[in-house]
């Protein structure tokens, strides 16, 4: 089980970000209270799992109403969120970069993608969907002086490692890479690899799993 720096696990980190998304759903909808084991039918998982997820990052409330549903956004929103909103640069505004931009900025109030970089002449120096698109060349500098920390990597696969050290030179401090080549990165910049091939031959091993329990049951 990965840990995060301050020791909590990876999966309950991605567990609080669903919760707060579920969370905030309930709040606009006005539901003032939810209980563990709701939460947890929600999610597709155990009331104890929430209960442990919740005891991890020091959350207690009186269970008898359940939990006390802007209470606990405001908490796991200390936990997750930094104080200040954190900056993202996509590299590559192709197909992927552009559907990324699109889907996620507004989503969120701490994490905002501010600016984009290509080789493409056709992208540079335009602005795609509000963002402005920079050349490569400039990375560095850019980065710099839009205090941006973290980047999504989406340009084609075959060009992703020339990406590693302009990415550590600039002071990138957390990578989510989309393309099919792993990426590492020193001790300090943090990166998810993010790959659709993996996950879908995950399920479809699990799907052909269960076919062949079905069969022989
Ligand atoms: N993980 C996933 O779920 C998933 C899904 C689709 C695609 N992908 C991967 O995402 C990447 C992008 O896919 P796409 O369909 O958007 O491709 P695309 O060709 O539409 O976009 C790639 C963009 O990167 C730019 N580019 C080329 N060289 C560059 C460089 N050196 N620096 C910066 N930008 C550069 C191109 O000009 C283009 O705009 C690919 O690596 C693909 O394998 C991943």
């Amino acid at each position: 089980m990965a840990l995060i720096p301050n020791g909590i696990p990876e999966k309950t980190i991605e567990r609080l970000s669903e919760y707060r998304r579920t969370l905030l759903a309930c709040h606009r909808e006005g539901i003032t209270h939810i209980f563990s084991h709701v939460l947890a039918g929600i999610h597709g998982i155990t009331a104890v799992q929430v209960r442990r997820d919740l005891m991890l990052i020091g959350f207690s409330s009186d269970t008898k109403k359940g939990y006390d549903v802007k209470v606990l956004i405001d908490f796991i929103s200390n936990i997750l969120d930094s104080e200040n909103p954190v900056n993202i640069a996509v590299i590559g505004m192709g197909h992927l970069g552009q559907a990324i931009t699109k889907y996620f900025n507004g989503k969120s109030l701490k994490l905002r993608i501010t600016v984009a970089f290509d080789v493409d002449p056709a992208k540079v120096d335009t602005a795609i969907d509000n963002i402005p698109c920079y050349h490569m060349e400039c990375f560095e500098k850019v980065v710099q002086e839009n205090d941006i920390s973290i980047v999504i990597v989406s340009s084609p696969t075959k060009v992703a490692p020339e990406l590693v050290v302009p990415i550590i030179n600039a002071g990138i401090k957390g990578v989510l890479n989309f393309t099919s080549t792993r990426l590492n990165f020193p001790q300090g910049i943090y990166v998810e690899n993010y790959d659709i091939t993996t996950l879908l031959e995950k399920v479809a091993y699990c799907v052909k799993e269960s076919e062949e329990n079905n069969d022989n049951n």
